[in-house]
């Protein structure tokens, strides 16, 4: 019996026929059952605005843009639904809150603790450090981490951050005049820094071409896009575009430094179990990595995982505010010439930055505190909801996730009066006393905020009271809003920093 041609042609519609029925029924039920799963959840948040929502994607097509305008939609999408929102991120629920009292409510809970799912993607990564961490694990991490950043310790620190800042100022030096990439120079101190203050050893990083601070980049901007480009959750597609390849690598030389850091470590700490006698030099210079191994309440991951996070945390943020101060102070040379005149009166033009005087340095500290206002570096960071959350006018489910976007809440004009003017005078104790507290959550808030804040903020005095002293800063930028702003989990310059410095004639400043 032979077939036609025309009914090998007729088969072919069928089948074909038959494969999209059964693809649409298939999507279909699939959707049945996410929005049967999801039922408590898209019932309590029905009332609640927020953009369109797309079967099976939600709001994530809002993201599938160049990721350097990612940050800037979710700016927006806040400035849209003000006070609070929500959007759908493919099956996940999240609320995007800017109302000081809300973010409050979430941030200054003990319960709420816990951090989003989206933060699988960096426990993927850089492990499950004190940033990431589930719950149970970051109670016991945090408590005995809190204790290794007190401020005798920190006290200690200052000699450290002022030694470094000296060969800061030799590589500014050597490229006085040019445009500098001052992120990538500042990155190279910072890491310098807490590799020995945090970790107690002594590299020269920022002389060493290793390239550290460019790799973490990398990791962070992979990471970024595997968090908010919702088709590489998918992890065919995300090796398939040649993502995971490329994180490895840059990974590769990461683990490096870290295994070389712990590697280290435990010989001086075996050296010193050997050692009948201690020298008190040792006993005093105990810092993070000393204590967190001589607990012997770390695995071995889980004590590479804190150094990762630290490692990141703790010089990545720290550099790329420094690197908005720096121009800022190029903007306003009148700012500049403020800092440089309160460093001159409190430090004086040679001696070296002390504890002393840190506390004493009001305007500086104010000026960092404005720049953190605008450019707050931690750009975001998101909670998950263990439990119903009763806010008065609605209940945020069990099972959602909060987003804080810190750029916008900084900015927003209801309790930022004139918010891209660079005013210092924000941070009079008087004018902070007039706002709520969580107008303002550069280091985020309540019990899960940043451990290393006062560090930070010490660090970055010494830093600018060691370069102001030398150097007179520049910038191409004229005005804040000249400054177009990306994120790779942490905030950065869309355009660069265009940063210059040059020699400050002491003389006349
Ligand atoms: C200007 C500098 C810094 C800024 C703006 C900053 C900001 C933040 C923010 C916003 C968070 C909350 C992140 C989240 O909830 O996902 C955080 C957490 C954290 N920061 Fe910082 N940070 C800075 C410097 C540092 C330094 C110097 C260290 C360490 C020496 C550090 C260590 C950490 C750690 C370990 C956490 C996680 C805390 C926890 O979950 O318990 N940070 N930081």
């Amino acid at each position: 019996m032979s077939i036609s041609v025309g009914e090998i042609f007729t088969y072919i519609i069928q089948i074909k026929l038959i494969l999209l029925f059964s693809f649409i029924s298939c999507a279909l039920i699939a959707y049945v059952h996410f929005l049967w799963r999801k039922r408590k959840l898209i019932i309590k948040s029905w009332n609640m605005p927020g953009p369109l929502n797309l079967p099976f994607v939600g709001g994530a097509y809002l993201f599938m843009i160049r990721p350097e305008y990612i940050y800037n939609r979710l700016t927006r999408m806040q400035q849209d639904y003000p006070d609070i929102g929500k959007i759908w991120f493919g099956s996940k629920l999240v609320y995007f809150m800017t109302k000081p009292e809300y973010i409050e409510k979430v941030l200054g809970s003990t319960k709420l603790v816990a951090k989003s799912d989206f933060y699988q993607t960096i426990i993927q990564y850089i492990g499950e450090g004190l940033l990431a961490a589930p719950v149970p694990k970051w109670k016991k991490h945090r408590k005995i981490i809190v204790p290794t950043f007190n401020q005798k310790i920190l006290e200690s620190f200052v000699e450290v951050f002022a030694e470094k800042s000296l060969i800061l100022n030799e590589i500014l030096d050597e490229n006085v005049g040019k445009e500098l990439n001052i992120l990538r120079v500042l990155s190279r101190c910072t890491l310098d820094i807490l590799c020995d203050t945090a970790m107690g050893l002594k590299y020269d990083i920022q002389r060493e071409n290793a390239n550290y601070e460019y790799k973490m980049d990398k990791v962070m901007q992979l990471v970024f896009l595997k968090l908010l480009q919702i088709w590489n959750h998918i992890p065919f597609v995300w090796r398939l575009l040649g993502y995971e390849k490329k994180i490895q690598g840059y990974l590769k030389t990461l683990s490096d430094l870290i295994d070389k850091v712990i590697q280290e470590k435990l010989e001086i700490v075996m050296q010193k179990k050997n050692s009948t006698y201690i020298e008190e030099e040792t006993k005093k210079r105990m810092v993070f990595l000393d204590y967190i191994i001589e607990s012997n309440e770390f695995t071995s991951i889980e004590l590479r995982d804190e150094v990762f996070i630290f490692l990141f945390a703790g010089t990545d943020t720290t550099a790329s505010a420094l690197s908005f101060v720096f121009a800022v102070l190029g903007m306003f040379t009148d700012v500049q010439d403020k800092v440089l005149e309160e460093v001159l009166s409190i430090i004086g033009p040679d001696k070296t930055p002390g504890f002393e005087h840190l506390h004493q340095l009001h305007y500086t500290e104010r000026v960092i505190k404005e720049t953190l206002r605008l450019f707050p570096v931690g750009a975001f960071f998101l909670r998950y909801v263990s439990q119903d959350t009763d806010f008065g006018d609605f209940v945020i489910p069990k099972s959602s996730h909060v987003y804080f976007g810190l750029v916008y809440i900084h900015r927003n004009p209801k309790y930022w009066p004139n918010p891209l003017k660079f005013d210092p005078d924000r941070f009079l104790p008087e004018e902070v006393a007039k706002r709520h507290p969580c107008t303002y959550i550069p280091f985020s808030y309540g019990p899960r905020n940043c451990i290393g804040r006062y560090y930070a903020m010490m660090n970055m005095k010494v830093i600018i009271a060691t370069v102001i002293r030398k150097f007179r800063i520049h910038c191409q930028y004229k005005k804040i809003e000249d400054i177009k702003l990306k994120t790779n989990i942490t905030l950065r310059f869309r355009d660069g920093a265009k940063v210059s410095v040059t020699r400050r004639d002491m003389s006349n400043n």
